[in-house]
């Protein structure tokens, strides 16, 4: 058992909130971004990427962001709308806000890094007008990720959108989506993290997300049971921790716990694994499978996306990932 409840009776399955941003990934692999000359546009920023990927799989989803009044915002929402993804809540900032940039490097597989211009963006200017409860209403659960707390009045905007959610009976899936760019003050960060994961059923992290949240209250290096039952204590039903190349474990408030191993991957770069990760075990645990299932989906179409150049491209249809699984055996690596 999982424990997480979805009221059938929703017109979405799943609605993101945060932000909509472009990817520029290296042409030019294999050397440092200052060697770097050509880049390919994607859409990008961790919300989108895992909505995207949900659309993918043919979840009914839908997005509220806020986009640049350039061509760059354009592009995204045109993007959206090609996918099937609701964008009726997607609003477009008049004041000269910029879309985010993600510039990625990708030296070796093992070695990808992420050059994130976040100065001045429209998804952070997204604000508590723009958020509807009656559309929040609509949906059967909400995606939340952690950037989208970083600054005023995006974070309002966010705890806005968890009430309405804790009103509506809507399950609440938190991605950490920790991007210390975006952020001033480390305690600053653990605060606005442990409110919203206090309001949170689902919680999917990595064992460095966790430790930034709990190092607030000296927590820090706490093993990942421990990490977990302390969530339980509050809205959680889920907690989820990943561990890269070693897998994830997933614990359950009933006290079950799940380890699930990786697939293997050519890898070509490793960011997108979270997101792709996330996409999938949403999708799995909202059809009805269980954790241990939504971890294997999720490890699977982490190895998919791992494996090619983009994020949001590259996510996986339902047809894609259950060739992928028919076809590849699952690693136990085992989380540690
Ligand atoms: N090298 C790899 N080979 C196969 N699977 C991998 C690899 N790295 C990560 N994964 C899969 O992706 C999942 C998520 O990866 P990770 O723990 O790196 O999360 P993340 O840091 O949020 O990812 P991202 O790099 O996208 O931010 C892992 O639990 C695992 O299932
Ligand atoms: O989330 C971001 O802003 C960067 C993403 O667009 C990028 O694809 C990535 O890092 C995925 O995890």
């Amino acid at each position: 058992m999982n424990g997480l409840q979805f009221d059938p009776d929703r017109r979405l399955d799943v609605v993101a909130v945060g932000r909509l941003c472009i990817d520029l990934n290296a042409n030019e692999t294999g050397r440092p971004m200052e060697e770097t000359m050509t880049f390919t546009k994607y859409v990008g920023g961790s919300p989108a990427n895992i909505i995207i990927g949900a659309a993918r799989l043919g979840m009914r989803t839908g997005f509220i962001g806020k986009l640049a009044d350039d061509q760059m915002g354009r592009f995204i929402r045109s993007y959206l709308r090609k996918d099937g993804i609701d964008d009726s809540q997607v609003c477009v900032d008049r004041t000269g806000a910029v879309t985010g940039l993600a510039f990625t490097e990708i030296k070796s597989p093992q070695e990808c890094s992420i050059l994130m211009y976040r100065d001045h963006v429209a998804d952070l200017l997204l604000n508590t007008e723009e958020i509807s409860e009656a559309y929040i209403a609509s949906s059967k659960a909400l995606l939340i990720s952690g950037t989208a707390l970083a600054q005023s009045p995006s974070r309002e905007a966010v705890f806005l959108a968890l009430e309405f959610a804790r009103k509506h009976n809507v399950t609440v899936f938190f991605d950490l989506d920790y991007r210390p760019y975006t952020w001033t003050s480390a305690a600053e960060t653990a605060v606005y993290y442990n409110l919203a994961a206090e309001k949170s059923h689902c919680i999917i992290g990595t064992r460095e997300e966790f430790d930034m949240m709990e190092n607030l209250y000296n927590l820090a290096g706490a093993d990942d049971q421990a990490t977990a039952a302390r969530w339980f204590s509050h809205q959680a039903e889920l907690v989820v921790i990943k561990h890269g190349g070693s897998g994830s474990i997933g614990y359950t408030a009933d006290g079950q716990s799940h380890r699930s191993g990786i697939f293997p991957a050519k890898v070509l770069k490793t960011f997108g694994a979270g997101d792709s990760y996330a996409s999938a075990f949403i999708h799995s645990l909202m059809s009805g499978h269980s954790v241990s299932e939504a971890m294997r989906r999720g490890s699977a179409s982490a190895s998919i996306v791992i494996s090619r150049h983009s994020c949001s491209d590259a996510m996986p249809t339902l047809e894609e990932l259950e060739e992928f699984l028919r076809t590849n055996e699952e690693v136990t690596a085992g989380a540690q």
